[in-house]
């Protein structure tokens, strides 16, 4: 992959040097706001009041909160798009008000929930316009654009002279996805990319995001309005409340086994316990090694699935116990109902602990 003709992070510029050019080779860089506010013209109220965060080089982290609490808005300061009335912004160190808001959102991929793929133009031409932005030669460009359209599973020969309007909005989404990573980017703001899927594709989006993001690494600021999406994609989720006033950011597993407050535990809802199960592989919990007990034939499991996947074949078969059983056929232990129980309860992090041993299946 050719290398962008203008570097506006630092870091960026050993790691481009030293990428040899992989689709996916940007990684990420850090991001820090620092006392931001935003008042929109007219208001008395502050849409963001005085907002801190830190996010790590290569953080998925997910902004939750209800309707009109300033996610969007804090997430689009980042890229220049909405301009804070005060406090400071720092992409790899660099302030971002220091940068002409071109350059900058020519460096930062960006998603949202309409895709904004351009009408009028072919989806190869959509994901081509920041490499011609930046002057990358035809060649480049559309070696960038087919292997792009590769990575989010759309055939080039199919796809790549379509219009968006021939795209079922699922595939849609794909291509604003490989829009935005276009230029590999080290930063990725997206505003509810899935919101307007029917559940099965997100699903499958979800899915193929995470595998895609294990691959790039980027820095990412995920909207959602969806706390189960948040659990399932996030590094660390924050949870905000008017004004985008941070209740909680913390890991997933975190939060779900000690909400900080009324308002956090009211946004996971129901279900806290089994939504923890999701997240932890079934070797976290004590598996036993007696024989199958009624010399029945017990329903098996791959060491891969998580302790949710356990507790619903039990459910479903009505056994006692599952073996766990790796894919060369290694008889690794049994999982009863009791040790499911027991590693629940062992894993309940402190607060503002990282994730108990054996959390975060999902990375
Ligand atoms: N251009 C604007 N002018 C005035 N007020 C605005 C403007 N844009 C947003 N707001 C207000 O700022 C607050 C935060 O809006 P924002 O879009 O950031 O919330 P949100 O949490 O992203 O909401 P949603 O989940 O519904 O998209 C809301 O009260 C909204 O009405």
């Amino acid at each position: 992959m050719p290398k962008p003709t203008t570097i506006i992070f630092p870091s960026m510029d050993v790691r481009g040097a030293a990428s040899g050019g992989s689709a996916t080779s940007g990684g990420g860089v850090s991001i820090e706001l620092d006392s931001v506010t935003k008042t929109y013209p007219g208001q008395d109220v502050s849409a963001v009041e005085d907002f801190s965060m830190r996010i790590e080089p290569g953080e998925l982290v997910m902004f939750v909160g209800p309707s009109g609490c300033g996610k969007t808005t804090t997430m689009k300061m980042v890229n220049r798009i909405i301009e804070p009335t005060s406090g400071s912004i720092r992409i790899d160190g660099q302030d971002v008000l220091s940068l002409s808001p071109d350059q900058l959102r020519r460096h930062i991929g960006y998603v949202i929930q309409q895709i904004g793929l351009f009408p009028h133009m072919t989806i190869a031409d959509n994901i081509a316009t920041v490499p011609r932005l930046l002057g990358w030669s035809k060649k480049e460009t559309s070696a960038r654009v087919e292997e792009l359209l590769d990575t989010v599973q759309l055939d080039p020969a199919v796809f790549a002279d379509r219009y968006p309007r021939q795209l079922s909005g699922g595939q849609q989404q794909r291509a604003g996805v490989a829009r935005a990573l276009a230029a590999d980017p080290p930063v990725m703001l997206m505003d509810e990319p899935f919101g307007a899927t029917d559940p099965i594709t997100r699903e499958k989006l979800q899915a193929e995001f995470l595998r895609l993001q294990a691959d790039i690494g980027k820095t990412i600021i995920f909207v959602t309005h969806d706390f189960d999406e948040a659990v399932r994609l996030g590094d660390r989720i924050a949870v905000l409340s008017e004004r985008s006033q941070i209740e909680q950011f913390d890991t997933p597993a975190a939060i779900l086994a000690a909400p900080a407050n009324d308002y956090v535990a009211s946004f996971i809802g129901s279900g806290a316990a089994l939504k923890r199960l999701s997240l932890m592989p079934v070797t976290s919990a004590d598996l036993s090694f007696g024989a199958p007990a009624s010399g029945g034939k017990r329903p098996q499991l791959d060491p891969t699935a998580t302790l949710r996947d356990a507790l619903d074949l039990l459910v479903v078969t009505g056994a006692e116990a599952l073996e766990i059983v790796d894919a060369d056929g290694t008889r690794l232990g049994c999982l009863t109902h009791a040790a499911i129980s027991a590693a629940l309860t062992q894993s309940s992090p402190t607060r503002g602990a990282g994730p108990a041993a054996g959390e975060g299946v999902h990375r």
